[in-house]
C-alpha cells in the first residue's frame, strides 16, 4: 500500500462524476437470476427441466473455458477431460463405496481434488518456462483422448465403453437437480465476474496480451497459468459431480475430445471473454440441440455449423456482441469503467552497499550456433552510474541486455546483481533482485488502460486483490514525474493500444521505474521519439541515477543524447568491449569515429 497516500492525488478519474455501475449490480442480477431459476421448474415441463439441468452444468463448464481462453488467451479443449474425471470419480465412489452422506462427501472431495491434481500436472507440463501457447493447446487436445482411453481400458471399474450406470445418487428430485445446477451456474458465473473485474483479473488479460512483460514486472505468468488451470479443473470436476448425480450415468463421451471441442464452439458462439455470452450460448445451443436433434439429426449439425461460420464472420465478438451494442446504446451502459487514482509513495533509496559494484559481468560470451555474438565481456556498474552501451547495429547490445535480465539464457561467464549470481534465474526472479528492463520496442499491455498497466507494474510489491479494485496506485515520485512530463497522468483511462509510439515508450519507462529497481536496463528508450520527448526521458533518467542512486545501463545510438546524460560510455564492437571510459574519452576517440563512420573492420 502507498506509504504516503495523501501526498498528491493525481486524478486519473477523468470519468469522475459520470455514472458508474453500482458494485452491488452483479449481486442483484445474480440474486434475481437465482430466484427466477428456482421458480422455473414450477412452469417448465419435465423434459425442459431435464434438458436444462444438463445445459446449465455444461454452461458452468463453459465459464471455465471462457476464463482460460477468453480472458487468459489459453485455447483449451481439456476442460471436458477434467469434467469427465470428476464425473467418473463420483460415479466410481458411489458405485463401489456407497451413497451414505459420508461417502457422498468423499465422492465430492474426490471429484474436485482428482481433476485439480491432474490440472496441476497438466498446467505444469503446458506452461513450463519457454513453452508456447500452441504447446498448451496441443496438450489440452491430447488430454481428453488420453483420459477417454484410460476409461476404455478401465474394464469393469470404469464400465469401459458402456460407462457406469445405476449408481445411487443424491436424494433429490428432478427439480432439486435443476435447482442445484442453477445454483452452481449462478455461483460460478458470479465468482468469475467478480474475479475478472478485480485487480487480479487484470493480470489474466496482461498474461494474454504480453506474458514476457509480466515476467519482466516480477510476476510469474507461468505460475498464474498453472494455478488457473488447476483451480478451473477443480471447478470442472465439481460440474462433473453434479452431472453424475443428476443423470446417474457417466460415459466415455463425457470426457471426450468432441465434447471439449463443442465447449470451445459454444464459447465462441456466445462471445469469448464476456462470461454471460458463453453461458447463454451454451444453454441455448444445448437446449435447441436436445429439441431438434431428434427430428433433424443431420440437418441440426449442418445448421449449427453454418451458424458457427456466420457468427465468426459477421459477429467476431459472438452473440454477446449484439447484447453489448444494445447495452452501450443505453444511458447506464455508457457509464465509465473504474480508474484508480495515482498517489505518491516515498521510495526506498536505491543505493546500497556504496562502492561495491551493483552489476558485475565476468567473461560473458554468447553464441547462436556458429555465430559468436559476444566474447569475453567484463564490466562493472555501480549505484548511481549511468553507463551507456554504444556500438553499430548487430554489435550484440540487445543480446547483452537479454543475458543480464534472463539467467536461463544460455551463455558462458558470470553475471551477478548485488553479489547474487543470476545463473538459472528466470526474468521475474531477476526482477526480484532489483532489476528493471525496458525493451527496444515498447512493451506494454495493449488491452489494458494506462492505469491498469501501472497497477500491474506495482503488483510484485503491492499484490493484486482477487475480489476488488484498489482505489489508488502508489507510485514512486520518479515514475509520477515521467507520467507528468509526458502528459500520461491525464490519460489514465486510455487503453494503451491507443497511445502514440512516444507515449508507449514513456508508459513502459514509468512501469519499469514503478518497480523501484536498483538497476535499470534500457534498450533504446528514445528510439522514434521527438526531440522534446527525448529531453523529457533524458531528464527522468538523470534524476533516477543522480538523485535516487539507481544504476542504469542504456543502449543508445544517439550520441548527442548519450553525451548529455551518461556518466560512462562503453563501446561494443563485433561482440567485444572495445572501449570503456568517460564521456570525453569515448566520444572524442578515433575508434568511435571510425565505428560510426562504418570504417572499422575486424
Ligand atoms: N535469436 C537469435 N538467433 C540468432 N542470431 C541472433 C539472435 N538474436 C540476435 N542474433 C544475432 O546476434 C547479433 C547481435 O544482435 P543484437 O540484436 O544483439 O545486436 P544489437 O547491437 O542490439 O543491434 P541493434 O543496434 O540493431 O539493435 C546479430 O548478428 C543478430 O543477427
Amino acid at each position: 500500500m502507498p506509504e504516503d497516500a495523501s501526498a498528491i492525488g493525481l486524478s486519473g478519474s477523468a470519468e469522475r462524476g459520470r455514472p458508474r455501475l453500482s458494485r452491488a449490480a452483479p449481486f442483484v442480477v445474480a440474486a434475481l437470476a437465482a430466484a427466477a431459476l428456482w421458480a422455473a421448474p414450477l412452469v417448465l415441463d419435465a423434459f425442459a427441466v431435464n434438458v436444462l439441468t444438463r445445459s446449465m452444468i455444461y454452461a458452468t463448464l463453459a465459464v471455465t473455458v471462457d476464463l482460460l481462453w477468453g480472458f487468459t488467451g489459453i485455447l483449451t479443449f481439456g476442460q471436458a477431460a477434467f469434467f469427465g474425471v470428476g464425473a467418473y470419480a463420483t460415479a466410481m465412489a458411489l458405485s463401489y463405496l456407497g451413497a451414505t452422506p459420508e461417502w457422498m462427501a468423499v465422492a465430492l472431495a474426490l471429484a474436485v481434488v482428482a481433476p485439480a491434481a491432474l490440472g496441476l500436472a497438466v498446467g505444469w507440463l503446458s506452461f513450463y518456462h519457454r513453452s508456447t501457447a500452441l504447446y498448451a493447446s496441443v496438450i489440452s487436445l491430447v488430454l481428453p483422448i488420453v483420459v477417454t482411453q484410460l476409461i476404455y481400458s478401465g474394464g469393469e471399474w470404469t464400465g469401459s465403453s458402456s460407462g457406469l450406470v445405476g449408481f445411487e445418487v443424491l436424494p433429490l428430485e428432478l427439480e432439486g437437480f435443476f435447482r442445484l445446477s442453477a445454483f452452481a451456474l449462478v455461483a460460478a458465473t458470479l465468482a468469475a465476474w467478480v474475479f475478472v473485474r478485480s485487480d487480479a483479473g487484470r493480470a489474466l488479460v496482461a498474461v494474454r496480451d504480453n506474458d514476457a512483460r509480466c515476467a519482466y514486472l516480477g510476476l510469474s505468468p507461468k505460475r498464474l497459468q498453472i494455478a488457473l488451470t488447476a483451480a478451473l479443473a477443480g471447478v470442472a470436476g465439481l460440474a462433473g459431480f453434479i452431472f453424475a448425480n443428476a443423470s446417474s450415468v457417466v460415459a466415455p463421451e463425457n470426457a471426450g475430445f468432441l465434447f471439449g471441442t463443442e465447449l470451445v464452439i459454444w464459447v465462441a458462439l456466445g462471445g469469448r471473454g464476456t462470461l454471460l455470452g458463453p453461458v447463454l450460448g451454451t444453454v441455448a445451443i444445448d437446449y435447441l440441440a436436445a429439441n431438434l436433434s431428434g427430428d433433424l439429426p443431420f440437418l441440426w449439425q449442418l445448421l449449427l455449423g453454418a451458424t458457427f461460420v456466420a457468427v465468426i464472420i459477421l459477429l467476431p465478438g459472438g452473440l454477446a456482441e449484439i447484447a453489448r451494442r444494445v447495452w452501450s446504446a443505453l444511458p447506464i451502459g455508457r457509464s465509465a469503467g473504474f480508474t484508480p487514482r495515482l498517489v505518491a509513495r516515498s521510495s526506498r533509496p536505491a543505493a546500497d552497499g556504496a562502492g561495491a559494484p551493483l552489476l558485475t559481468i565476468e567473461g560473458l560470451a554468447k553464441s547462436y550456433g556458429s555465430l559468436t555474438v559476444l566474447e569475453n565481456i567484463d564490466l562493472e556498474v555501480r549505484a548511481g552510474e549511468l553507463v551507456s552501451l554504444v556500438g553499430p547495429n548487430g554489435a550484440g547490445k540487445t543480446t547483452l541486455m537479454r543475458c543480464l535480465s534472463d539467467g536461463t539464457e544460455p551463455f558462458k561467464g558470470a553475471v551477478s546483481i548485488g553479489g547474487v549470481s543470476t545463473a538459472g534465474l528466470t526474468p521475474n526472479r531477476i526482477v526480484a533482485l532489483g532489476v528493471g528492463r525496458k525493451f527496444q520496442v515498447a512493451s506494454v499491455f495493449e488491452s489494458l488502460t494506462v492505469a491498469d498497466c501501472l497497477l500491474l507494474a506495482r503488483a510484485s510489491h503491492d499484490g493484486l486483490s482477487p475480489i476488488g479494485r484498489a482505489e489508488t496506485i502508489g507510485l514512486p515520485q520518479a515514475a509520477l514525474n515521467v507520467l507528468r512530463m509526458t502528459g500520461l497522468d491525464r490519460m489514465l483511462a486510455e487503453p494503451a493500444r491507443l497511445l502514440s509510439h512516444g507515449q508507449k515508450q514513456a508508459l513502459e519507462l514509468a512501469m519499469v521505474v514503478a518497480l523501484e529497481p536498483r538497476l535499470i536496463l534500457l534498450d533504446e528508450p528514445t528510439a522514434g521519439l521527438t526531440k522534446a520527448e527525448r529531453t523529457t526521458i533524458g531528464a527522468a533518467l538523470k534524476a533516477l541515477t543522480g538523485e535516487l542512486g539507481v544504476a542504469a545501463v542504456l543502449v543508445e545510438h544517439d550520441l548527442d543524447f548519450v553525451r548529455e546524460i551518461s556518466s560512462r560510455i562503453v563501446v561494443l564492437h563485433q561482440g567485444r568491449l572495445a572501449l570503456d571510459g568517460t564521456v570525453e574519452e569515448v566520444v572524442g576517440s578515433e575508434l568511435v569515429r571510425t565505428i560510426y563512420s562504418g570504417a572499422a573492420h575486424g
